[in-house]
Parts: C-alpha cells; sequence; structure tokens
C-alpha cells in the first residue's frame, strides 16, 4: 500500500489553539518551569554586570575617577588597590554563578521538554490504542510511528525553545523600554515604530514556514511507511527481488524530502531577511533623526553614542522573537500532526449508561448490514441466532464476507444499520471492553509477539498460572513442539514469531482462547496451516473448547465444520443458505457444490498420494 496524501493543514487559529492546548503538558512541570525563568532572569542580570569589572578597572583604578561609595562599604576597600582585589574576585563570582545557573538552566530545559515530549508521546499513544481496527488498517503504521517519537518534540521546542525565550525577551524589552525612555523619549518611540512592521513579517512570512515544514514532516513520515512497509514484507521482497524498487521507493521519498527541507530553510531565510531589514531600517532611522537632532544641537553626541549602544539591546528582544516565531512555526506543524490525532474521536465508544457485557443467553444477528465505505456495503441484512453451547460454522467464498460479520461480534466497527443482541441487550449498550473479554478469538492471522511462548499463550490473562498456560498448551496441541524448544516455555520469540512456523503459531493462538476460557469463542480459520494429521487431532481438542460455550467457526475446510449444529452459507454479505450439513447437502445449493468439490479435490489428492497434505499445512 502506497502512503496516504497528507491532510490539508490546519487552519491558523485552530493550529494556534492546538499549540495552545498542548502548552498543558508544562503544567504539571510549573516547579521545572519557575526554576528556568528564574534561572534566565539571574543569566539576564548576571549579563548586565558583566561589563562592570572592566569598567571599574578603566575608570577607577586606573583613570582617576572616585570610587563609587556603595563599593566603599565594601571590607578592605579603602584604595585602589582593595578595589582591584575585589575586581578580579567579581569576575571570578560572575563566572561561577553564571556558569551555574546557565547549569541548571540546561539541566531543568532538558529534563522538563523530555518529561513533557515522553508523556505527550504516550498519551498519543494510548489514544491511538483506543481508536478503532478501523482506522489502523488505513493509516499507514510507518506515519505513526513519526508521530509518536518525533512529532511530539514539539511540545518541548514550544516550550523550552518558543515560550522560555519569547518571556526573556519581553522582560528584556520592557527593561530596555524603561531604559531608554528615560534617556529619550522621541527616540524611544521612533526605534518602536518599527513595531507594526515586524509584526506584518511575522504574520506575512510565518506561515509559509509552517506550510513548508508540514510538507517536509509528512514527508519524513512517508519514509518511515516505505522503511516499515518493505522491512515487514522482507521474504515477499526477496523473493519476487524487489529489493531495487524498495531502495528506489525510499530514494523518491528522501529526495523530495530533502526538497521539502531546503523550502523550508528558504522559508526561514526570507523571514529571517525581511525582519532583519526591519531592523536596520528601524537603527537607520535612529541615526538619521538623532544625528539631526544633535546637528540642531537637541541632543549630545555622547547621548546618541549611549542610545545607539541601548539600541542593540532593544533590537536582540525583537530578533529572538523574529527566532522563536521560525521556531513556533516549525513546532506548529509538528503540533497539527499530533493534535490531528488526538482530535480523532474514538468510533467505538461505550454510551453513559452502559452495562457490564455478561452472555448469559442467545446471540442475534438482526438485519445487520455494513460497508467498510459509505455506499459499498459488504453485509446485507445477516439475520441469524446462535443458542448458547451451539457452534454456528460460517462458510462461503472468499470475501464474501465471513470475517468482518465476526468482527462486528467483537464491535471492530458497529453495523451501518440493524443490530446485533446478546441476550436481548444491544452490543452498544454494552462496555465495550467488557464485551471483548467475554469472546476469544483465534484469528486467521495469530499476532505473535517477540516475547516468551509462555507470556504469549497468557496474552489475554497476563496473571495465568504457569500450570494453566501448560494446561492450555496441551489442550491445543502445542505442548510437544514447546517442549522441545531449547528454553521451553521461557523460550524468546523472534519478532512477528519469526522463529516458529505457520501451524506453530497457529496453535499457540489457539492455546490463548483455550486459556481465556471466555463463553464465546470465534475460530477464524483455526487450522488452515495445519496438515490434515495435526488438525485431526486438534479438531477434537477444539469441540472440547466449544463445549458449553456459543462458538462461531469460519472455515474453507468443510472437513472441519461438520459437527457444527448449524452452518451458514454466505455469499456476497448475504445469508444464502443454513441448515446442518446433511439439510445442506440434500439442498444441492452452494454448500453442496462448494463440498462436493472438495471432496473431488481430496479423492483427486488421494489418488496422487498427497492426500494428506493441503495449502498451507507445513507439519507434516
Ligand atoms: N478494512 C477494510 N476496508 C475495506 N474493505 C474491506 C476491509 N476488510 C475487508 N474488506 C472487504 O469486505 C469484503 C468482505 O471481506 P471479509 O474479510 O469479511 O471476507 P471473508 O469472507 O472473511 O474472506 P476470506 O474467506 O478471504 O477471509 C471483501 O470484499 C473485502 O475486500
Amino acid at each position: 500500500m502506497e502512503a496516504s496524501a497528507a491532510p490539508p493543514a490546519a487552519p491558523a487559529t485552530g493550529s494556534f489553539r492546538r499549540q495552545a492546548r498542548l502548552l498543558r503538558y508544562a503544567r504539571p512541570h510549573w516547579r521545572g518551569l519557575l526554576i528556568l525563568i528564574a534561572t534566565m532572569l539571574a543569566n539576564i542580570a548576571l549579563d548586565l554586570l558583566r561589563p562592570w569589572p572592566i569598567k571599574l578597572v578603566v575608570d577607577n583604578v586606573l583613570g582617576n575617577h572616585a570610587i563609587p561609595g556603595v563599593l566603599k562599604a565594601l571590607p578592605g576597600v579603602d584604595g585602589k588597590h582593595g578595589l582591584l582585589v575585589w575586581v578580579a574576585v567579581g569576575t571570578i563570582l560572575i563566572f561561577l554563578l553564571g556558569t551555574l545557573t546557565q547549569m541548571i538552566y540546561t539541566y531543568n530545559s532538558l529534563l522538563l521538554g523530555q518529561r513533557m515530549t515522553w508523556s505527550l508521546a504516550t498519551d498519543l499513544f494510548a489514544h491511538l490504542q483506543r481508536l478503532s481496527v478501523l482506522f489502523h488498517h488505513r493509516r499507514p503504521v510507518g506515519d505513526l510511528i513519526s508521530r509518536v517519537t518525533g512529532d511530539c518534540w514539539c511540545v518541548n521546542t514550544l516550550v523550552a525553545d518558543a515560550l522560555v525565550p519569547a518571556v526573556q525577551a519581553l522582560v528584556t524589552l520592557v527593561a530596555m523600554f524603561v531604559v531608554m525612555w528615560n534617556l529619550q523619549p522621541t527616540l524611544t518611540l521612533l526605534a518602536l515604530g518599527i513595531t507594526p512592521f515586524f509584526l506584518i513579517v511575522i504574520k506575512v512570512l510565518g506561515g509559509p514556514i509552517k506550510d513548508r515544514n508540514r510538507e517536509q514532516r509528512d514527508l519524513e513520515g512517508m519514509m518511515m511507511n516505505v522503511v516499515e512497509q518493505s522491512l515487514s514484507a522482507m521474504p515477499a521482497v526477496q523473493a519476487f527481488t524487489r529489493e531495487e524498487h524498495e531502495v528506489r521507493r525510499f530514494r523518491a521519498y528522501a529526495d523530495r524530502t530533502v526538497v521539502a527541507y531546503v523550502r523550508s530553510t528558504v522559508a526561514g531565510l526570507w523571514f529571517e531577511l525581511f525582519a532583519g531589514l526591519v531592523t536596520t531600517v528601524g537603527t537607520a532611522g535612529v541615526i538619521y533623526v538623532g544625528a539631526d537632532l544633535a546637528l540642531k544641537g537637541e541632543l549630545t553626541t555622547g547621548t546618541i553614542i549611549v542610545f545607539l549602544s541601548y539600541l542593540g539591546s532593544l533590537y536582540d528582544p525583537l530578533d529572538s522573537i523574529t527566532h522563536t516565531t521560525q521556531t513556533v512555526q516549525g513546532a506548529a506543524a509538528e503540533a497539527d500532526r499530533v493534535s490531528e490525532l488526538l482530535e480523532l474521536e474514538p468510533d467505538i465508544q461505550d454510551r453513559p449508561h452502559a452495562k457490564e457485557a455478561k452472555v448469559t443467553g442467545p446471540i442475534r444477528y438482526d438485519r445487520v448490514s455494513f460497508g467498510y465505505e459509505p455506499g459499498r456495503e459488504v453485509l446485507h441484512e445477516v439475520d441469524f441466532l446462535a443458542e448458547p453451547g451451539e457452534t454456528i460454522a460460517i462458510v462461503g467464498p472468499t470475501g464474501a464476507g465471513k470475517t468482518t460479520m465476526m468482527n462486528l461480534l467483537v464491535r471492530f466497527f458497529d453495523p451501518t444499520s440493524g443490530r446485533i443482541t446478546i441476550d436481548g441487550v444491544d452490543l452498544r449498550d454494552m462496555r465495550h471492553q467488557s464485551l471483548r473479554r467475554q469472546v476469544a478469538m483465534v484469528l486467521q492471522d495469530p499476532f505473535i509477539f517477540p516475547v516468551t511462548i509462555a507470556d504469549n499463550i497468557a496474552y489475554g490473562r497476563p496473571d495465568a498460572a504457569r500450570a494453566d498456560i501448560e494446561r492450555a498448551a496441551r489442550a491445543a496441541n502445542a505442548h510437544e513442539f514447546v517442549s522441545r524448544l531449547p528454553e521451553g516455555y521461557d523460550t524468546l520469540i523472534g519478532e512477528r514469531g519469526a522463529t516458529l512456523s505457520g501451524g506453530e503459531k497457529q496453535r499457540l493462538s489457539i492455546a490463548r482462547a483455550f486459556l481465556k476460557d471466555a463463553p464465546v469463542l470465534v475460530l477464524d480459520e483455526p487450522t488452515s496451516a495445519l496438515d490434515a494429521r495435526t488438525e485431526g487431532a486438534l479438531l477434537d481438542a477444539l469441540e472440547r473448547l466449544m463445549e458449553g460455550r456459543i462458538s462461531f467457526v469460519i472455515a474453507h475446510r468443510l472437513s472441519t465444520i461438520r459437527r457444527a449444529s448449524r452452518i451458514l452459507v454466505v455469499d456476497g454479505g448475504r445469508i444464502v443458505e443454513h441448515g446442518t450439513h446433511a439439510e445442506l447437502l440434500a439442498n444441492h445449493g452452494l454448500y453442496a457444490s462448494l463440498y462436493n468439490r472438495q471432496m473431488d479435490i481430496a479423492d483427486h489428492d488421494a489418488l496422487s498420494g498427497v492426500a494428506d497434505t493441503t495449502a498451507g499445512g507445513d507439519d507434516a
């Protein structure tokens, strides 16, 4: 599957609200934030102190200016030599305090950033767990990984690289304004006259930075998709010798990412150019008007020199706001990518008065229709009843809708129309997690995790005792192969069950269902990866498992479901026949033709001497 196109960028106001909402991740860490701001202010004060030792040496030690009264109060400052000692001590103290506050600032900033990022990432990951199976079917995994592990850093950027520096810039700006206003109000107003132009630059040129950054992040997400898809399909890639194609696919995205990165950088450079131009025009204006005033004798030269040196300090915070804007625009694109997911409401939600599910009576499908996409129904008015203790087999051609029917039972999604009830209660009036606890599923894909065999069997019941795990494994005919493994139940399985055969994985999955011991059982082709002999032994075990439960078995191999109490034959999303094996054979309908065709193939195989093998059987 090719990566999906990026969703459209959020409108600016929505984007701003999203960033503000993400800033709540700083709230639990307000102490750290206060320390950050305090150390930052201390740094500003220490910066102001830094030139003073030199000034004292020049004016009061080497020059003949009188030592200021406040310094004379210090012990030992009765002459130039005493002052020199204090200048030396002061220099060291300023260095030590400056370095110390900088260390505290860096430590706190990193800690705060890490904590906020990973708590946002954890919330996003938790939210992804709640989103429907349908959502996960459609969203490329690589892009989701990139949002969880990459884009969540936006909250760190927003706080440590934008919010705190913005506070610092504002404090400095106000302080400088007060100092300069006292020095020369007209020039101060002139210097600040550039502010509206500055805001225009931020408004006009800030947006493209965000858009370019969004483009870059989306492409990086798509690159991740290619990596994830290709690495997880490596046997297919190599078997079809498509390695070069996969590399080309990756390189195509990498090239586009480079272009997007360059465009994002260029957008930033334009922004810097115009912001710099505005401050330069401001400086030029102050020089022109200041010199003009001096020529007219309204201002001393010294005042202009002092004013101009302060002008740098006034524009520095404005410059810092420029950088902050750039940073915020970059982080805004990431914040959008995170928020888009966080704002998605899970399709499956419990109603306010939803009850705990308890399977005590029959399961009824009441004219259930469903479509994955609007206008394309895959199930049409499915209607049937399953009584406790019954085993219902569901058969039919591939793509008929069998798995979809069973996925509705555990509310992976809800019917488009009609309803499913258990003992008369609509599934939507039950808490969906409690409903899922009532159903043990053996899925077509056994989903083996890279943990030990025991942990895999106990996935649905993590507190199960080892004896229970072993009992479940024996019941699922898995104990024998597990015992042969070097560390038995403690053997660590490779990624996606790489170290096991298809049949072994399927047996672990069946053991999982045994251990879960739920009142409803769904077996979706539970023996498709087993050879006929292993299947025969397992069928007895499965029949024991089905006893006293409501069981649904989807099977292509009709030999496996002959003992079902009822068989539903599904074709094109409808139940076209139902009855017992004997009744359906007598009907001479779709079931009879499917069955007869399979019997013919089996006879043919028997004659060819391969009676014991079936497609996918790997345990022979
Ligand atoms: N996630 C999905 N999004 C869109 N369409 C889907 C999705 N999953 C299945 N379908 C479509 O729904 C229809 C029924 O699929 P389903 O998997 O239920 O069939 P099935 O009878 O279980 O098939 P099989 O025997 O091959 O497992 C098919 O046409 C399939 O293409």
